[in-house]
């Protein structure tokens, strides 16, 4: 699966997004080793800080079944630029996925870029550090 192919799926699960609040829908596709796409779109929440991004929401989908040696993401919303993931899902990227694993970004205007994980949260705060904990 190459990244339009990647980019499509993204758009497919953005339409999904729950977004009463602020209207603003994200999809993303996490593509496995074995070729599974896990999709996720973003899910708000009355209380607002419940919200789940798209990016963590397909990370925790594929992790919760079973889903490994993750190839790449692709992430999408309806901005000027292509879309620039959240602090928090950059950590989650960090946790779950290869340092250099694509990531593409995209609009609905077709703007993309790819970058990677290392390169989203560089020094990201990781299992090696709590291994050097006294
Ligand atoms: O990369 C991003 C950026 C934002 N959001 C969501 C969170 C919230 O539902 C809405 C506005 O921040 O967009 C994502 O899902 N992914
Ligand atoms: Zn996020």
């Amino acid at each position: 699966m190459d990244q339009e192919q990647l980019m499509d799926e993204a758009k497919k699960a953005r339409k999904r997004a729950y977004v009463p609040y602020s209207q603003f829908k994200v999809g993303a596709a996490l593509l496995s080793g074995t070729g599974v796409v896990y999709h996720g779109c973003n899910v708000e929440n009355a209380s607002y800080g419940l919200t789940n991004c798209a990016e963590r929401t397909a990370l925790f989908k594929a992790i919760s079944e079973g889903g490994k040696d993750f190839q790449a993401m692709a992430i999408v919303a309806d901005t000027a630029e292509p879309v620039s993931p959240c602090g928090a899902c950059r950590q989650v990227l960090a946790e779950l996925c290869p340092g250099d694993m694509p990531v593409y970004l995209g609009n609905l205007d077709g703007d993309s870029v790819v970058t990677a994980v290392n390169d989203l949260l560089p020094g990201a705060f990781t299992k090696e550090d709590l291994d050097h904990a006294e």
